[in-house]
């Protein structure tokens, strides 16, 4: 393939940079893919380049919006967003630089176009940021005003690499190699060593000619004696200047002064051609690239010269061509009336005005957007900043990282289990081994003719994938997965309709091995395998655990197809970046590398090598944290339809781990539209396409803080889990709890092993004694005031909840099949529950909830009213060794639930229906 004409400039021995940056281009891969194409082999910036970038789009928010609630200010955001962004391009252009020796692949920032006549302030700025961007192929680009001269040879000095911007004339840019070489000069002396440092000199293009052709325009039109010679001269000055520039450039480095400096390894200081895009459309589009083609030379252009040029450009013999003619035009110019040096003079303060020009502007969008996130915070927005602040204050990230447990208690037993609970940290650096891990496992299952999964879990074990098959569905290639986490018979059927024995495999995830109902589960589905597969029963069963639990010795003992061990150090509700969730992911054929590179990067924004302004993790956390403090302990979840499935899962992060000690944070997850909300909440949008943006903005609009997440698509949840993971932690921190224990759920746990024994014993459920009931229900409970004249079970209900008081939340805990026709009554339900009493309710379907927002109904704030609904089943499924069937496991569930609910005090009825739960049957709320 013949090479383009951008390639034949590097083989002339220019650099093709492009003059431009926007994280636009560096997310959609359309910087990588001009790297790739070897159309450009560097970038520049400045301050114009930032002011359309980031008034353009709204992308730069996601640096924005954390920074503005720490409290920073527009330039510090600024600096922090421009250093992501050009690290980033470094990293881009690195394999460039390491392949050329450092001769290019370099991006340029410049300093703060306000310090363009300070010497010192230019000199520590440069410091300043070439330490933060900690790249050594980035230059810093310093103004060559007469105060930045001394500055750019300092800087040299210092070893920094320098790209020296707006040069406009041939005086200038002598003194520019002057400054650059004594640098140079200056570090020998000090024995320092020079063979790293890169600089180039930017001299400025098409302005000249926009300047001197308005200059010579006017002589022609005046029609004086000079008028002809200034009509020959148009469009000749710029070119002409930069050739002859061009010729001196070759003498000063060529010279033996600089040949001494280069025996050392000093580096040729490159001409940089910029504002090369023409200004003028009379004149031919790429003609400031064509005329100064030359060795050691880099032309910086904007994305339209590049495509222009890469599309008609010639390459000939460019800046060595005409330079007698570029010198006669030079001495005409002055003839004509043109006096170079004010020219250039007028240029430079001109450009440096305009610089500071587009520098004031993006500060001020800056500056707006902060406004409104801080606004978005309602009367949050102090106590948010304050919690971030105090997160600073403890060393919140780097004590976490280093397993500092006294972040969140002092007590000896629970630090110990905090030690061996910080493994999801590191889990999505760890996620590419799983990966690999499990892929060949895909296809061994689909050649043995397995097409669908059947997860059978509980809590943590199964949340995530629940949340990742619904939000990224099965890849082409994948299998189908559904979960199985209700003991409801009903359910288990409906499951067991599905996952036809020859094509399912079934996935126990289990961490702890011992969960009743994940065993109950297994123990069903191995009885009906062996039946149906025989022999090959083991081959579709996998199991993930910890090492060395039951579960991994019954999988061993069953000849299951694979035992996948989970990370021992990381908890049921941080997993889903573990084996529990990646393995499962790679079978539905998901684009697994995807999900873990939005982690990966999120991980990076949460760790300690990101300032904690702009750690998103801190960010959610703090506001969360911000909340509770001030009463607002609802976190009140909207989520664009495509992403509903993240609730649940969000749902037992934040439940199950603030919930305890008598504090909570309270999930509000899929909640009813309403019009009204109670004073108690935050909110937090995850906003995909914007389908509920009105939703949102209403809430914000009556003052409720109101926190945006923005995904650009599902892959978005592996940064996602992150964030939460990293926000819950910190939120709990400043709470005081330990997120790492659910030390109430066992109690349930206990009085259903009691109730299910007694079942053996006495083959039937103690249910124990209605205090109120009708034909269709029955009411269990502590003895309400007003029941005795309840003539319905509405009745009932508004008796209940007369015990409701501001602060608290309705909890609706149904032990009834979960699907779309349950979720339609129980939606109509919460809405006409919240209208009657303005409270935030939730829902939980039993016993999936108990392992998730069951440790906050017992351990939180006794702020919760509970409504549990059971119902007769309308089907039943032997337990395969259990003697008991699946209705009386879920009963016992229930009840165990009750009796714990009701010995923490909690205000607690059960409806009992006496017929299977259907359509109509949840009693109106009057
Ligand atoms: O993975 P396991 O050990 O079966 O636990 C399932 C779930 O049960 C809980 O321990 C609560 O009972 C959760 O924390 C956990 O995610
Ligand atoms: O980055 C380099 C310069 O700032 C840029 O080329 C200026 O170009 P302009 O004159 O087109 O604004």
């Amino acid at each position: 393939m013949s090479k383009s004409s951008l390639q034949q400039l590097v083989d002339a021995g220019q650099s093709p940079w492009l003059d431009n940056i926007d994280r636009r281009l560096l997310k959609d891969g359309g910087l990588a893919k001009l790297i790739a194409d070897g159309d450009i082999t560097g970038v520049t910036s400045n301050p114009t380049i930032f002011n359309n970038a980031i008034g353009g789009s709204r992308i730069y928010d996601e640096t924005i919006q954390p920074m503005a609630l720490a409290g920073n200010d527009p330039e510090s955001i600024f600096y922090q967003l421009a250093i992501e962004d050009i690290r980033q391009a470094a990293d881009l252009f690195r394999p460039i630089y390491d392949q050329t020796n450092g001769a290019d692949g370099y991006v340029s920032l410049e300093v703060s176009p306000k310090l363009a006549r300070s010497t010192k302030k230019t000199v520590e700025e440069a410091k300043r940021l070439w330490k933060l961007l900690n790249r050594p192929n980035v230059m810093i680009k310093i103004p060559a005003t007469l105060q930045g001269l001394p500055a750019i040879t300092a800087v040299i000095a210092e070893g920094i690499n320098v790209n020296v911007t707006l040069i406009f004339s041939i005086e200038r840019y002598q003194a520019v190699a002057e400054a650059y070489i004594r640098g140079l000069e200056k570090r020998v002396k000090a024995k320092k060593p020079i063979d790293h440092i890169a600089s180039c000199a930017s001299f400025f293009v098409s302005r000249i000619d926009t300047k001197v052709d308005g200059q010579l325009r006017k002589i022609v039109e005046a029609g004086g004696s000079n008028s002809k010679l200034a009509s020959e001269l148009m469009g000749k000055a710029a070119v002409s200047t930069c050739k002859t520039v061009f010729g001196i450039f070759e003498e000063t480095f060529a010279s033996e002064r600089f040949q001494k400096l280069a025996a050392k390894g000093g580096r040729i200081q490159r001409t940089l051609w910029a504002s090369t895009s023409m200004k003028n459309p009379a004149y031919r589009d790429v003609l400031y690239v064509e005329s100064l083609i030359g060795a050691n030379t880099i032309n910086t252009m904007p994305p339209g010269t590049v495509k222009a040029f890469k599309d008609h450009g010639q390459v000939g013999k460019g800046a060595n061509e005409g330079k007698a003619e570029a010198a006669k035009v030079l001495a005409d110019l002055p003839k004509a009336g043109i006096d170079m040096m004010e020219v250039s003079a007028q240029l430079e303060d001109e450009g440096v005005k305009s610089f500071i020009a587009s520098y004031k502007e993006l500060l001020k969008t800056i500056d707006k957007r902060s406004k409104e996130f801080r606004k978005s915070m309602g009367n949050l927005a102090v106590p948010v900043e304050n919690a971030i602040k105090a997160l600073k204050e403890k060393d919140f990230v780097a004590r976490m990282e280093n397993k500092d447990a006294s972040l969140w208690t002092m007590d000896p037993a629970g630090q110990k289990e905090i030690g061996i609970r910080l493994g999801w940290l590191a889990a999505p650096a760890k996620g590419a081994a799983i990966i690999e891990s499990i892929k060949p496992l895909l296809a061994e299952c689909k050649e043995e003719g397995m097409s669908r999964i059947l997860l059978l879990g509980m809590g943590g074990s199964s949340l995530g994938v629940e949340t990742m098959s619904l939000i990224l569905g099965t890849g082409e290639a994948g299998m189908e997965l559904k979960i199985l986490d209700m003991t409801n018979p009903d359910q288990v059927l409906a499951a067991a309709h599905w996952a036809s024995l020859k094509k399912t495999l079934f996935f126990v995830g289990s961490k702890s091995g011992s969960t009743s109902e994940s065993n109950a589960f297994m123990d069903y589905f191995w009885e009906k395998a062996q039946k149906t597969l025989g022999k090959k029963a083991g081959r579709h069963f996998i199991a993930i655990t910890d090492p060395e639990t039951s579960l991994s010795k019954v999988a061993e003992e069953r000849g299951f197809r694979k035992v996948l061990l989970s990370d021992p150090e990381v908890g049921g509700r941080y997993s889903a970046l573990t084996m529990f969730g990646l393995a499962p992911s790679v079978l539905m054929g998901q684009d697994t590398d995807k999900l873990l590179e939005t982690a990966l990067s999120m991980s990076e924004l949460c760790s300690s090598s990101t300032p904690i302004e702009r750690n998103p993790g801190i960010m959610l956390g703090a506001f969360i944290a911000a909340g509770v403090l001030k009463g607002k302990d609802k976190v009140t979840l909207i989520t664009d339809p495509e992403l509903a499935a993240f609730g649940p899962w969000v749902e037992q992060l934040i439940a199950e781990s603030s919930g305890k000690n008598g504090k909570g944070i309270v999930p509000v997850d899929a909640e009813p539209k309403l019009d009204f909300y109670s004073t108690d909440r935050v909110f937090v949008y995850l906003r995909l396409n914007g389908k509920n943006e009105r939703r949102a903005a209403k809430a914000r609009r009556a003052g409720h803080p109101l926190l945006v997440l923005p995904w650009n698509s599902g892959y978005d949840l592996g940064g996602a889990f992150v964030q939460w993971e990293v926000a819950t932690t910190a939120a709990c921190c400043l709470m005081g709890v330990n997120p790492f224990d659910q030390p109430d759920v066992q109690e349930s746990k206990v009085r259903t092993k009691q109730l299910t024994d007694a079942y053996l014993k006495d083959g039937k459920l103690n249910m124990g004694s209605p205090i109120w009931e009708n034909e269709v229900a029955a009411i269990y409970g502590d003895h309400l005031n007003g029941i005795d004249s309840a003539k319905s079970l509405s009745d009932v209900l508004s008796v209940f909840l007369k015990q409701v008081q501001i602060g608290d939340y309705v909890g609706v805990n149904a032990y009834v099949p979960r699907n779309d026709r349950t979720m339609n009554e129980f939606t109509k339900f919460r809405s006409a529950i919240t209208k009657k009493t303005v409270t935030p309710t939730t829902l939980g379907y039993g016993p999936r909830f108990q392992h998730s927002t069951g440790q906050l109904h017992k351990g939180g704030a006794n702020n919760g009213l509970f409504i549990e609904i059971t119902a007769e089943p309308s089907a039943d499924a032997e337990i395969p060794g259990w003697k008991m069937p699946f209705s009386v496991l879920e009963a016992a569930q229930a009840l165990g639930d009750f009796d714990t609910l009701q010995s923490r005090k909690r205000r607690v009825i059960r409806i009992h229906f006496k017929k299977p739960f259907g359509r109509g049957m949840l009693p109106e709320i009057k």
